[in-house]
């Protein structure tokens, strides 16, 4: 599905947070919003899922995504939060129950179909061994894991994930980001992440869309956006780029 964000403005506390943002992420692409902190691209995605009031346009495969009701939306539209709300003493295979939760019946409870894709998303990402155990039991980078499990246990055709990879080892990083793409390229998801590290997202996303001060500052292929120039500009940082396998960019740090 096809997301298209036009000319969106948000305003936080008094403050414009995004201003005239423009993204189009065509149906079953992975685009990386990349950015330095503070930036908006959390407040981004929390827009797009109305979390935030916003002025602009948001459509979901052509349909105004402000039109659907929250149920019908997340059907649509799965988001792991970068920072969630995880209630203390909720086990594992619970919590990822609750990405069911548009499917249940008003007053009914999760059916044998809900559980056992519960039980295959845990498996996917490794989590079998910790369904019982409570959120507070885990590590950050496992508890972050769950966090995605209980969003890919949505089933929804667009995944929109915030820094889904900054807590985890590097080998967790490479199964994350391998595991998102195998969904996308086997259920045709369309995927957004926001993502700090910039050679990850230029190795997995098709497109980068660079906020900056609440606008795009540029988008388009890993190879056009992650310039030398451009992550000095807006990232005042130091970096050599070169290009790695498929022309995609690796960038190193510089000392100055
Ligand atoms: N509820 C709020 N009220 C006022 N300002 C807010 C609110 N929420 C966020 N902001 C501000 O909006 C700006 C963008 O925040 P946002 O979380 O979208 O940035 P980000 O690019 O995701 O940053 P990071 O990389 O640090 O996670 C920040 O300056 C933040 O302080």
């Amino acid at each position: 599905m096809t997301v298209s964000v036009r000319a969106l403005d948000v305003a936080l506390g008094g403050r414009q947070v995004l201003e005239g943002v423009s993204v189009e992420v065509p149906a079953g692409s992975w685009t990386a919003v990349i950015g330095p902190n503070g930036a908006g691209k959390s407040t981004l995605l929390r827009a797009v899922l109305g979390l935030v009031p916003s002025r602009g346009e948001i459509t979901l495969a052509g349909a105004d995504l402000q039109s659907l009701k929250p149920r019908q939306r997340a059907r649509l539209v799965a988001y792991a939060p970068q920072s969630p709300n995880l209630p203390a003493g909720m086990t594992v295979y619970d919590y990822t129950l609750l990405g069911r939760s548009p499917y249940v019946p008003h007053l009914g409870r999760e059916s044998a179909r809900d559980r056992a894709i519960t039980g295959e998303v845990l498996d996917r990402l490794g989590l079998t061994p910790f369904a019982d155990r409570p959120l507070d039991h885990l590590s950050g980078g496992e508890r972050q894991r769950v966090v995605l499990a209980r969003a890919l246990a949505q089933q929804t055709s667009v995944l929109l994930l915030d820094e889904p990879t900054t807590a985890l080892d590097i080998g967790h990083q490479q199964q994350v980001m391998e595991l998102i793409d195998r969904l996308r390229l086997s259920d045709g998801l369309t995927v957004v992440t926001t993502i700090h590290d910039l050679t990850l997202a230029g190795q997995y996303a098709d497109g980068l869309v660079l906020i900056s001060g609440g606008r795009v500052a540029a988008s388009g292929p890993p190879g056009l956006v992650l310039t030398r120039d451009a992550v000095e500009e807006h990232f005042d940082a130091r970096v050599s780029v070169t290009p790695g396998p498929g022309g995609r960019p690796i960038l190193s740090l510089e000392r100055p």
